[in-house]
């Protein structure tokens, strides 16, 4: 199974990348992770923001390969733990399909793709920044898989 994780904004800072490196370079062959970065639209001071919502949302849209389980990260989502989230990706590879995880932009995710999704995933009851999210879900993911495997790196 596949892990596409597509968010908005491609000019994240170096610690940024860096920890989102430490944890994708982990998983194993068998379950890739991979990031698609959509150019966040311009937001100036007339900024048509619904516009710009809808753009970033065709793109997202377009660059998740067909018949692929959507899941968009929001705040009002499902709070998984680490062992329901452990049970998601078992269940998610019993499945067959690649999964594609989508993380909006500064206003969110356009209505499009809270349509398109299948399950909606709650990281915090907190607001977190984009950038913030990319490494948490990473992390939790590398978490999630390390259960699956009876791996040393959850402790519980
Ligand atoms: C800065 S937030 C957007 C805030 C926007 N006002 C909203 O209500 O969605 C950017 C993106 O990060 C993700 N995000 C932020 N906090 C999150 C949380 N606690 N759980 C899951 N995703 C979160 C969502 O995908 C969101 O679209």
């Amino acid at each position: 199974m596949r892990i596409q994780i597509v968010a908005v904004g491609t000019k994240m800072p170096n610690w940024v990348n860096t920890g989102v490196d430490e944890f994708i370079r982990r998983f194993p062959s068998d379950m890739p992770v991979s990031f698609t970065e959509i150019p966040a639209g311009k937001r100036g001071k007339n900024a048509d923001i619904k516009r710009i919502l809808e753009k970033e949302g065709e793109q997202m849209l377009a660059a998740i390969p067909k018949g692929n389980r959507i899941v968009t990260l929001e705040v009002t989502g499902k709070p998984w733990d680490t062992p329901t989230l452990a049970k998601q990706l078992d269940n998610w590879k019993m499945d067959g399909r690649d999964v594609s995880l989508l993380i909006g932009g500064p206003e969110g995710l356009a209505p499009e793709c809270i349509a398109a999704s299948e399950q909606k995933w709650s990281l915090s009851a907190l607001t977190l920044p984009h950038p913030l999210v990319r490494i948490i879900l990473t992390e939790s993911l590398y978490r999630a898989w390390s259960v699956t495997q009876n791996h040393p790196y959850h402790r519980e």
